[in-house]
């Protein structure tokens, strides 16, 4: 029997000014438990693969354990048939741990995409596959790279595409559904999928204090990322891009100085590119960003959304509880219920064998 287990973080994009560029792994941990029983020769089971799940999503069956229909499972058979083989190894048993909340912002899906592409890797003993080329594979299922750069490196990041040939380009824009085609009899057509072009995405580790920790108030509603980038404008005024490329030049450099200036670290984490268009689907957004400030709380530095939403990321350095009693009440006045957690930064992706 052989067992190994893949831990990935959950990640809080943006970081205010940083659209798609800037990502935050944090301590919330997708956990996958792989055993593969290589004494079996066949399989009853649809593409040699069972999964069982635990955690969020769980009893409202929210999380499809058919290997076909999983994201996690579907994107390592993406990485696992890009080099040509076409299931799991027999009697592959998949147990997903998962406590990052769906929908929240908080990088459920980047965190599910790079423990996919982690785990088609090991089980097709793909050793060849460095983590640079699982971001290749990572970035054509997400294809903003703030959420899998921080699940699969670790750490505060940045993140970038490099300019792509027109040939490769063209590879990179071919549709989700087919790259991840439809479950069930559509997954397999006996096709090779298109396989990712080199280096698409790199990423650049920036210094983070440790006196700074992240605050996660999570409201009991999903916001669908994809939801979330419908009501962003194609077109933004010059001004508004100047402002956060302003911030932007100082956002890494005031997270990574100790001891971290509030004001600096407030001033950094402002943005007009996705907050006030998103406002429309969290209620209370705008106050709670206005509203909040290091000159009148305590231990805060800065507060912004996090990733796509609802959740509501507070950087702060004391006073935890009151800070996220403070966003929760102004929450409440919408009649929407919060929980909150004290999170601090986390390392990537990691795979451990046992020997069982
Ligand atoms: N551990 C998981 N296993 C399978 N699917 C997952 C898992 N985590 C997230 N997903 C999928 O990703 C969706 C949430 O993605 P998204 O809308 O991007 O929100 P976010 O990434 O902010 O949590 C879930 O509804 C589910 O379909
Ligand atoms: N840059 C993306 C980040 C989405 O993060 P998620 O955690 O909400 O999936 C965006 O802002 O759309």
């Amino acid at each position: 029997m052989e067992s190994f287990t893949i831990t990935t973080p959950c990640s809080s994009a943006n970081i205010g000014p940083g659209f798609d560029v800037i990502g935050l792994a944090l301590s919330i941990y997708l956990e996958l438990t792989v055993t593969i029983d290589r004494s079996k020769s066949s399989s009853e089971l649809p593409l040699n693969c069972r999964i069982t799940y635990e955690g969020e999503g769980a009893e409202s069956g929210k999380v499809p354990l058919d290997p076909a229909a999983n994201l996690i499972t579907r994107v390592a058979l993406y990485v696992l048939r890009c080099h040509d083989q076409r299931a799991f190894p027999v009697e592959t048993h998949v147990h997903i741990k998962n406590p990052i909340p769906l929908g929240r912002g908080l990088g459920s899906s980047g965190a599910a995409v790079v423990a996919g592409v982690m785990l088609g890797k090991q089980v097709g003993g793909l050793h060849h596959l460095d983590d640079a080329r699982l971001f290749d594979f990572a970035l054509m299922i997400e294809r903003h790279p703030d959420n899998v750069g921080a699940a699969l490196f670790g750490g505060f990041v940045g993140t970038y595409l490099k300019p792509l040939a027109p040939e490769d380009m063209a590879r990179v824009e071919i549709p989700l559904s087919e790259v991840l085609p439809a479950p069930a009899g559509g997954l397999d057509t006996g096709k090779r999928p298109p396989e990712p072009p080199h280096g698409i995405g790199h990423h650049i580790k920036f210094p983070w204090a440790k006196e700074i920790k992240a605050i996660a108030i999570i409201p009991n509603f999903e916001v669908p990322t994809a939801k979330a980038r419908e009501v962003l404008p194609k077109d933004y005024p010059r001004q508004d891009v100047t402002f956060n490329m302003q911030r932007i030049a100082l956002l890494p450099v005031a997270l990574g100085q100790s001891p971290p200036d509030p004001e600096l670290i407030h001033l950094a984490m402002q943005d007009k590119l996705h907050q006030q268009y998103r406002q429309t689907l969290i209620p209370g957004l705008g106050e709670i960003v206005e509203s909040m400030s290091p000159s009148t709380q305590e231990g805060l530095l800065g507060v912004c959304l996090s990733g796509a939403g609802p959740t509501i990321l507070a950087l702060a350095t004391g006073n935890y509880e009151e800070i996220a009693k403070k966003i929760m009440s102004r929450f409440e006045k919408n009649s929407i219920d919060c929980r909150w957690e004290l999170l601090e930064p986390a390392e990537g992706t990691k795979v451990t064998t046992r020997h069982v």
